[in-house]
């Protein structure tokens, strides 16, 4: 099938390289000229595991070309895929900005071509689907039938394209049923049930399940908060909670929060669209909320732990919003960095990430030094906090932290490392939800347990 994808970024560039590699003929197009001419010598302008070779396989075999003209798109393919950014508005409601400058630019297709489909896979509030119908029956000749349908995406990044070939399911939302038919055909090749529904429960599904994730995160992070108040472990808890399989393991892991692209403009998004829908959503308004609190409450517990943090020294490990990616937009890292300025101006604040280092150094303020590696980073450091799950953290070892930095004291706020082996062997390790470190060789009580420096 002859397609296009308009919006070449995460989404975008991870659905058109996939069907590609299935077998059809992509077009991805993107307004932004840079990007397509990066992408069209075959790179990728952002770190997505796996993606670079899906794209240059299917670029070779001419399956895959770029563009940055999205307005004839639809006079040469008869499906068209929209995924371009839906961020959030000043007052956290989705700006549709970009995808009604693409609509507003498609131009006619000749009488003598078939039906188009326009499938929104971008995440939109519920009624977009059919607004944009709307919209373009209104603009377009008579001859021009076009349906446009609701496919959801729920890939991750760092995943992406493992997500795109794996899906967890396929949601269908369509007001056709012929195109109902043809899109539940093209993804049949796919893995994962596909449901087929109405677009409004498409649209509502996506937001709805981004806002699920986001309360189960807040949950995590107030339980753990719970469990450091009374003594208990919240990691162990969590692992009894996630053996039923009514709640699941998944998404209980506490420490600095959820960020991202997704899950704070969804969860924010949802809350706006409740409210104008006169069905508030005071759940994932307090998950909002109780997520933007937590770098707060580490810098708190990092002054606990080190006396005059102003003087001080300071080390981030890791700044993407997760690991697997080096997309920064809404990571905790950034809040953090606010807080320590805020709370401690003229700390000094270095970082290092494996892989957002590049994209840290545009977006950071000059008062924090980006650094080549965690050495160069922790050297002389007074403290270093854990922002960032990577696998390359839990290599450092307790050796390494003591020779590099001047106090080896570590906040661990995702839990990443081994808490009990590094203390053990002389590094102060503090997670989220844990025990206090309590000195083998003496009895303090819990509130005296990690001694300020
Ligand atoms: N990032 C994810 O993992 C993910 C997963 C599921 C759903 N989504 C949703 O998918 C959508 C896209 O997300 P993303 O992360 O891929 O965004 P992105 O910012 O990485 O990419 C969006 C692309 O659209 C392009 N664009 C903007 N305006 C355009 C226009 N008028 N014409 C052509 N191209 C235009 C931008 O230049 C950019 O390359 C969003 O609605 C997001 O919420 C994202
Ligand atoms: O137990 C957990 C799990 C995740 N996170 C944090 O939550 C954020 C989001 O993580 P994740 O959901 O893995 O990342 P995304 O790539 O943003 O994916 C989410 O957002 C996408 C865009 O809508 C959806 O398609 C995906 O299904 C949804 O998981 C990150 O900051 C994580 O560190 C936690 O704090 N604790």
């Amino acid at each position: 099938m002859r397609m296009a994808v308009v919006g070449a970024g995460i989404v975008g560039l991870a659905t058109g390289a996939g069907f590609a590699d299935l077998g059809h003929s992509v077009q991805c197009v993107d307004i932004d000229t840079g990007k397509i001419a990066q992408l069209s010598r075959g790179i990728i302008p952002y770190h997505e595991p796996g993606l670079e070779a899906v794209v240059v396989r299917n670029v070779s075999a001419g399956r895959l070309t770029f563009g940055h003209e999205p307005s004839r798109v639809l006079q040469e393919a008869e499906l068209v895929f929209l995924t371009v950014g839906t961020p959030s508005g000043d007052t956290g409601e989705m700006s549709l900005a970009a995808l009604w400058s693409v609509i507003d630019r498609f131009e006619a297709w000749s009488a003598s071509e078939t039906r188009r489909i326009i499938v929104i896979k971008s995440t939109v509030p519920v009624g977009t689907a059919e607004r944009a119908e709307a919209r373009l029956r209104n603009r377009l000749p008579e001859h021009c039938l076009v349906d446009v349908v609701s496919i959801p995406e729920f890939m991750r990044e760092g995943c992406a394209v493992r997500d795109f070939f794996e899906p967890t399911r396929i949601v269908i939302g369509s007001a056709n049923s012929e195109a109902t038919e043809k899109l539940t055909q093209l993804h049949q090749r796919l893995p994962g049930p596909i449901v087929a529904t109405d677009r409004r429960s498409a649209e509502l599904a996506k937001l709805a399940a981004n806002a699920c994730l986001a309360v189960k995160i807040s949950f995590a992070n107030e339980i753990a908060a719970l469990a450091e108040q009374t003594g208990a472990d919240y990691p162990s808890v969590a692992h009894s909670m996630g053996l039923d399989p009514r709640i699941g393991p998944h998404f209980l892991s506490a420490g600095l929060g959820f960020g991202g692209s997704c899950l704070p403009k969804d969860a924010r998004a949802l809350v706006r669209m409740a409210d104008e829908a006169g069905a508030p959503q005071t759940l994932v308004e307090a998950a909002v909320r109780a997520n933007a609190m937590l770098p707060l409450r580490m810098v708190r517990k990092l002054e606990a732990a080190l006396s005059d943090p102003a003087r001080r020294k300071v080390t981030l490990l890791g700044l993407a919003f997760k690991p697997g990616t080096d997309d920064m937009r809404e990571a905790p890292s950034l809040r953090l960095i606010a807080e320590l300025n805020r709370r401690h101006p003229g700390i000094t604040i270095t970082a290092y990430d494996p892989e957002a280092n590049a994209v840290a150094r545009k977006l950071l303020p000059s008062t924090v030094t980006v650094c080549d590696s965690a050495e160069e980073a922790l050297n002389g450091a007074d403290a270093a906090i854990v922002v960032t799950e990577w696998r390359e953290f839990r290599q450092i070892k307790a050796d390494d932290f003591k020779n590099w930095m001047n106090r080896p004291i570590i906040m661990d706020g995702r839990n990443a490392l081994d808490a009990a082996a590094l203390n053990a062997q002389g590094v102060v390790c503090i997670g989220v939800g844990r025990l206090p470190v309590v000195p083998k060789d003496s009895a303090r009580k819990t509130s005296e347990a990690v001694p300020k420096v």
